[in-house]
């Protein structure tokens, strides 16, 4: 079996996971590649028995399993490393919410010997993808999101007009800070704290949903998932921001973004007990009013 790690930060506990990790893997005879700057910084000399990889293209298409160590936002930048290779990527959560990262640092060791007795389901995730017309050359390698992509106002206070097309058809323009257009796997994140809806990650749709948007009657739309969305902003300023998940850029009012789903999907590990809606019980409270 061959098995990636991520990580993107390393602080004083991490060695312990990364040691724990490392040694149930070994012990099991797995090739173990990790990514080098994280690899850099692990102490444990087991890390010599380990490869490393620095980019997309050196992660190869038979590894079996990322693990991410870390928060949501690792997995997020993880992702960018993955991308269509299908690997399938699952998060032990050494970071804060851990939504996206389901494995807890206590349970690492049984979820590792599930791992490697492939006893998991695989929870597929679409994803969207961006381009600019013109084109915007911090927009052409990254041009991908699992969460969302994000348009908002720059350097002013004032709104930014959104004009929205679903498929040529005009929908309306936004008159708002901002405006997400959001997969299943980002409706938990940003679109939920702007009054989105909790979508389950393998419904085939889309999430529209307005920051502060002073058109009072603007709500949270949803839309299936092969919808071609085009964007053209206008504001006081001449750029505006466009964000895909954590990663960030400046765009010239005007220009048109078109948003749509991606041609491949990224492959979650899903255990049994720790799936979709127990981590909304847990993680989104649902499962903490008293009355239940
Ligand atoms: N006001 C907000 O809620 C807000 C604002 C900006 C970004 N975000 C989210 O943060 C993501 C980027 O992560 P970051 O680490 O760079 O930013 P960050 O450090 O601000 O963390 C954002 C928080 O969102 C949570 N999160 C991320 N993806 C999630 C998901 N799919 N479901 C539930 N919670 C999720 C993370 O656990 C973290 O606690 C964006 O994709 C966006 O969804 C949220
Ligand atoms: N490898 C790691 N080892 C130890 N702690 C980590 C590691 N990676 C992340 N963390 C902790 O988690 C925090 C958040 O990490 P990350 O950016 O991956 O997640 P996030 O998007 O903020 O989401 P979450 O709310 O799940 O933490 C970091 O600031 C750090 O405290």
């Amino acid at each position: 079996m061959k098995i990636a790690i991520f990580g993107q930060y390393y602080q004083s506990d991490t060695e312990e996971i990364v040691e724990k990790v490392l040694q149930i893997l070994l012990e099991n005879k797995v090739f173990v590649i990790i990514e080098k700057k994280f690899k850099q910084n692990i102490k444990t000399e087991l890390k010599e028995k380990c490869n490393s990889y620095s980019s997309h293209e050196e992660l190869e298409h038979d590894i079996d399993v990322l693990i991410s160590i870390g928060g949501d936002g690792t997995i997020l930048r993880a992702v960018t490393y993955v991308r269509d290779k299908n690997i399938p990527i699952v998060g032990i959560n050494a970071g804060r919410l851990g939504f996206l990262a389901t494995v807890q640092i206590k349970s690492i060791e049984p979820f590792l010997h599930r791992i490697l007795a492939r006893d998991y389901s695989i929870s597929k995730r679409s994803l969207l993808s961006l381009s600019c017309t013109p084109k915007n050359p911090d927009l052409v390698d990254l041009n991908f999101a699992l969460n969302e992509i994000t348009v908002s106002r720059k350097d002013t206070t004032s709104m930014i007009t959104i004009e929205t097309y679903l498929n040529g058809e005009y929908l309306t323009s936004y008159w708002a800070d901002g405006l997400i257009i959001s997969t299943p796997t980002g409706s938990t994140g940003y679109s939920l704290s702007c009054g989105g809806p909790v979508l389950t990650p393998n419904v085939n749709s889309l999430v529209i949903t307005p920051i502060a948007p002073h058109n009072l009657n603007a709500r949270p739309l949803v839309i299936p998932d092969d919808t071609e969305i085009t964007l053209k902003v206008s504001g006081r300023e001449e750029q505006y921001l466009v964000s895909l998940d954590s990663r960030i850029t400046s765009v010239t009012n005007e220009t048109l973004l078109k948003i749509e789903k991606t041609s491949f999907e990224i492959n979650m590990v899903a255990f049994n007990e720790e799936g979709f809606l127990k981590t909304i019980r847990k993680k989104l409270l649902w499962g903490e009013d008293r009355r239940n």
